[in-house]
């Protein structure tokens, strides 16, 4: 079993960038991962959630520069007649550590509700991929109420399964917003997702990220009640993303330059 890290960044591109917009910032985000310390010393994981067709082309290009490659959906099934659909073996075969699932514009979109979520968590974990499995309250509420409504969904989402997970903490009403969640909300919730996930062998080496409008500046205010940022909009820029790999670095670096003595 591999051990958590102690920061874990993902980002999603959504449908945002072009074909080759996405193999241009890709290289320029192996280049930052490849020679800055958070990954390097393995502080910090760093991965990456290309459209389906880019997936190929990323994992080559970030090969050796320390950052993973996933999907931002996947099949319920392994194989079959499923048009359109692509599975979680087929994206194990071509090198993918993550996949996707539960995202709220699925939901809201594409109709996915929690039966879907689940089969398509359980579809990951039976393949050896790592699910990124987005949760969070629909509408603002007490921080109180999310938390506990979002660890309700957590438990309805996971029963049953076993496996390693990353849970992306995401307030429906916090994405594509101009700004995150408060910074007390955010630790909130994502303190009892951890302290939920902490309680389960089955879920070993789980860990609980942010996303919602995250950018630089919000890593160093969440302390350790996240264990890293989930982001979208605010990762084009590869400039931002090699902030937050200093922010993660300062947040948690002393930490690791100790046990390495
Ligand atoms: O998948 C990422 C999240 O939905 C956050 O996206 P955003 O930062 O553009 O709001």
């Amino acid at each position: 079993m591999r051990t958590a890290p102690a920061v874990t960044i993902g980002i999603s591109l959504k449908m945002y960038l072009g074909h080759h917009q996405t193999l241009n910032w890709s290289r320029r985000i192996a280049a930052i991962a490849g020679r800055h310390p958070a990954v390097t010393t393995g502080l910090a994981e760093l991965f990456v959630l290309p459209s389906f067709p880019a997936l190929v082309p990323v994992a080559s290009i970030v090969a050796g520069s320390g950052v993973r490659v996933g999907a931002q959906d996947l099949a319920a099934e392994d194989a079959g007649p499923y048009t359109g659909e692509v599975s979680g073996a087929h994206l194990k075969e071509i090198g993918c550590d993550y996949a996707e699932v539960g995202h709220a514009e699925r939901r809201r979109l594409f109709g996915e509700g929690d039966t879907v979520v689940a089969a398509k968590t359980a579809a990951a974990l039976r393949n050896g991929l790592t699910p990124v499995l987005c949760v969070g309250e629909l509408n603002q509420t007490s921080r109180d109420d999310a938390a506990a409504r979002t660890v309700a969904e957590l438990e309805r989402l996971l029963y049953g399964l076993t496996g390693p997970v990353v849970v992306a903490y995401e307030p429906q009403w916090a994405i594509g917003a101009p700004r995150p969640a408060s910074t007390e909300h955010i630790r909130t919730v994502c303190a009892a997702l951890s302290d939920w996930l902490a309680g389960r062998a089955e879920f070993a080496g789980g860990r609980v990220i942010y996303g919602g409008s995250a950018g630089p500046g919000l890593l160093g205010d969440l302390g350790t009640d996240a264990g890293g940022l989930f982001l979208g909009r605010f990762a084009h820029d590869p400039a931002a993303v090699e902030t937050i790999l200093d922010e993660a670095l300062a947040l948690h670096g002393a930490a690791a330059e100790g046990a390495s003595v």
